[in-house]
């Protein structure tokens, strides 16, 4: 059996009720995945220690990318930080004190960026952080608003993980719901967007399923099952 790694998000991929309760089946169903030796990695807008902890009360891969690409964690002490946390407070203090309604999201600790309620117009404060020349990217990942460094994203961050562990991105297997996963579905050869994610998110992927997050990911594997036996 070829060994693949399945890049994996969170939030409305593998949850079931918006408020992050996992989906049981595709959780046994990734849990399975491992036994039989696959990778099954988090990669996540949550804290990678979120992500890190998922996969160990879950029996997944014990490794996560989290913070949206800006920080890997490999054990309770052990964090590869991508991105710079103070330039995004920066950016964050901009957008605040020009656009109403602007605020951060209580969320477990962040290392590498600023999370913000989906509470005001992201393209307003694109525009005016490109006006004042900050390079900052800003996401929506459906759930919160991210604001993460210069080129940090779930695809770079992930890529780190592929170079540390030597995975081919024509064994890598994505599978996300929403604009954040985009840059995830670039590196793997392999991407499925889920029933739940909007027209754009699903054309940049190569695959789509009309189930939504949970059983979305028990369709997509039952789909890939005939090419993950092949050598
Ligand atoms: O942004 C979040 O908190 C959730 O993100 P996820 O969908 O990437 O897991
Ligand atoms: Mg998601």
């Amino acid at each position: 059996m070829k060994k693949r790694t399945f890049a994996v998000d969170i939030d409305g991929t593998i949850t079931e009720n918006g408020g992050g309760r996992i989906h049981l089946d595709a959780l046994d169903a990734l849990r399975r995945l491992t036994v039989m030796g696959h990778n099954v990695i988090y990669v996540t807008g949550r804290s990678s220690v979120e992500g890190f902890l998922l996969s160990v009360f879950g029996g997944t891969t014990k490794i996560a990318v989290g913070e949206n690409g800006g920080c890997i964690t490999l054990d309770s002490d052990d964090h590869i930080l991508l991105g710079n946390i103070d330039e995004c407070k920066s950016a964050f203090d901009i957008i605040k004190n020009n656009i109403d309604g602007v605020k951060e999201k209580r969320v477990f600790p962040r290392m590498t960026e600023v999370v913000l309620e989906r509470t005001f117009d992201l393209d307003l404060a694109r525009k005016l952080l490109s006006e004042k020349n900050i390079p900052v990217e800003l996401s929506d990942s459906q759930y919160a608003y991210h604001i993460n460094s210069p080129g940090i994203n779930k695809g770079t961050g992930f890529r780190k993980i592929m170079e540390k562990l030597s995975i081919l991105p024509e064994d890598v297997i994505a599978i996300g719901d929403s604009a954040t996963d985009i840059p995830l579905f670039n590196v793997a050869k392999t991407s499925i967007a889920l029933g739940n994610a909007s027209d754009q998110v699903k054309s940049e992927a190569s695959m789509v399923v009309s189930s939504g997050a949970g059983d979305g990911v028990l369709e997509a594997l039952d789909k890939l099952a005939p090419r993950l036996s092949e050598m």
